[in-house]
């Protein structure tokens, strides 16, 4: 266990999204499916182009390429959504995740205002987009959560459209729970598409699958690359690629269930568990616990967990709790779990986080399916300037300018002033000619 202190770990856990490492797993399938070491970003462009170039015909070639099947239709038909079935249990855990995630958000302050005052009115509409495409991963693992943390903020906001893609499983069908989650919901328009050929369909549109004004959702490198790189053609909310979780814990903490909440987030593809306390016993006894825990998870699980905590695991230890929370908020992580004697009084100094998992009972994994707010949460250092998903992500605002005359008396005049000192004489001419009469032309009275 290589354990990172002062200035190493600073550099350790400074990173920007665009410089991430790219696992070598990543890169090994890239060369085994394309012939040649392209970076991910240049996989991504070569599908993108030939989606916006070719539509569905390129959808179904990337399809069957990536994913092993060619499907048919690409979207899931009426009657498949309607038989889909799941054991009772795990519907009646579907129901209790949405209306837990709808309850958290209808508690959201969403709305804009319009104030008349002496000024006149001045205020924000706020108005829900009108389509939006879902992103729901499926390569690894079929994340029925994540459509449910996903679409149900866009639809408190109000959203009417809301569309879902996500990769095809080997016999070419979803799982069964996503499409019942789709049906809980109220949705009918799931495609069977998945990575960059989903966001370029969803960005460009084809001939099945209409153009969405956002995107949203998580995935992996592939899926956040393309939606970085469609952001234009069509909104995105964020970057959530690549999970990961950063545990700052002290000696008060069992080290068993530090080792099972860095193992949880650690079975995701390419996720980065990170550990950073400020007692040296404490980092031991998690490395024991998780060898032995790692052992005795199933495979193929224990192999994609193997494959985060030896390639990326990240191990700190701090001088003091300050300097503890100074590393996570430099870090910015997804999830920061404080697993310490009194983390309610860390609260205060968390200043970059997606959410902040405060004690033994609040583990990030129940975050992931049924504690309220949605696990879609910014990645790779940009909770430094993004937020997980939310109601907001799924509404414009419109402002509205409605001022009066004695307020444009009072006002205009500065407002003619800076057009003039931009070198804007259009811009003074329109607010004085309100004013004076003389808008310059002089063609009429
Ligand atoms: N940040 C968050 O909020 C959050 C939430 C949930 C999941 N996640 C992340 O989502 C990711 C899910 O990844 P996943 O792979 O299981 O599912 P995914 O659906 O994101 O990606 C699968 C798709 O990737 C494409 N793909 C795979 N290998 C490729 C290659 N070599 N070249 C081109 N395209 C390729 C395929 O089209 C496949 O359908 C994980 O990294 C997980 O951590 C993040
Ligand atoms: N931890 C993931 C990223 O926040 C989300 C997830 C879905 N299912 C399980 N986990
Ligand atoms: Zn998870």
């Amino acid at each position: 266990m290589q354990v990172l202190e002062g200035p190493s770990a600073r550099r350790a856990l400074t990173r920007s999204f665009n410089d991430l490492p790219v696992p070598e797993s990543v890169l090994a399938r890239i060369e085994s499916t394309f012939g040649e070491r392209l970076t991910p970003q240049q996989v991504v462009e070569r599908i993108l182009a030939d989606v916006r170039e070719r539509g569905d015909d390129a959808v179904r070639d990337w399809t069957e390429r990536l994913d092993g099947v060619r499907p048919d239709a690409l979207r899931i038909s009426a009657q498949d959504l309607a038989a889909a079935h799941i054991e009772p249990e795990l519907h009646a855990a579907v129901r209790l995740a949405i209306s837990r995630v709808r309850a958290f958000y209808e508690q959201q302050p969403a709305h804009g205002f319009l104030n008349h005052g002496p000024d006149g009115a001045l205020g924000q509409l706020v108005r829900p987009l009108g389509r939006v495409g879902v992103y729901v991963p499926g390569g690894l693992a079929p994340l029925i959560s994540t459509l449910i943390h996903t679409a149900v903020p866009a639809q408190v906001a109000g959203v009417p459209e809301i569309v879902v893609a996500t990769p095809p499983g080997k016999d070419g069908g979803i799982h069964p729970a996503i499409l019942v989650a789709a049906r809980e919901l109220g949705l009918s328009e799931v495609y069977r598409v998945g990575g960059a050929q989903a966001i370029g369909a969803l960005a460009y549109g084809t001939a099945s699958i209409a153009g969405v004004d956002k995107i949203a959702g998580p995935g992996n490198l592939f899926v956040v690359i393309a939606k970085r790189l469609v952001y234009g053609v069509t909104g995105i909310e964020s970057l959530p690629g690549p999970t990961e979780t950063l545990v700052l814990a002290d000696d008060s903490a069992d080290p068993r269930f530090v080792a099972a909440d860095l193992l949880a987030q650690a079975e995701h593809l390419g996720a980065e568990p990170v550990l950073v306390s400020t007692s040296r016993g404490l980092l031991v006894a998690v490395q024991a616990e998780l060898n032995g825990q790692l052992e005795a998870l199933p495979e193929p699980n224990r192999g994609w967990a193997r494959d985060s905590v030896t390639s990326r695991m990240k191990v700190v230890l701090a001088a003091s709790l300050d300097e503890a929370l100074d590393l996570a908020n430099l870090y910015a992580p997804e999830h920061l779990c404080l697993l310490t004697r009194d983390p309610w009084s860390l609260l205060g100094r968390v200043q970059r986080a997606g959410g902040v998992f405060i004690g033994e009972d609040s583990m990030e994994a129940l975050g992931d399916y049924v504690a309220g707010p949605s696990h879609v949460m910014p990645t790779g250092g940009t909770a430094r300037f993004a937020s997980p998903v939310n109601v907001r992500d799924f509404q414009n605002i419109i402002s509205v300018v409605g001022v009066n005359r004695e307020t444009l008396r009072r006002i205009g005049p500065a407002g003619a002033q800076l057009a003039r000192a931009e070198g804007l004489e259009a811009h003074a001419r329109a607010i004085e000619g309100r004013l004076t009469g003389d808008t310059g032309g002089g063609t009429t009275d």
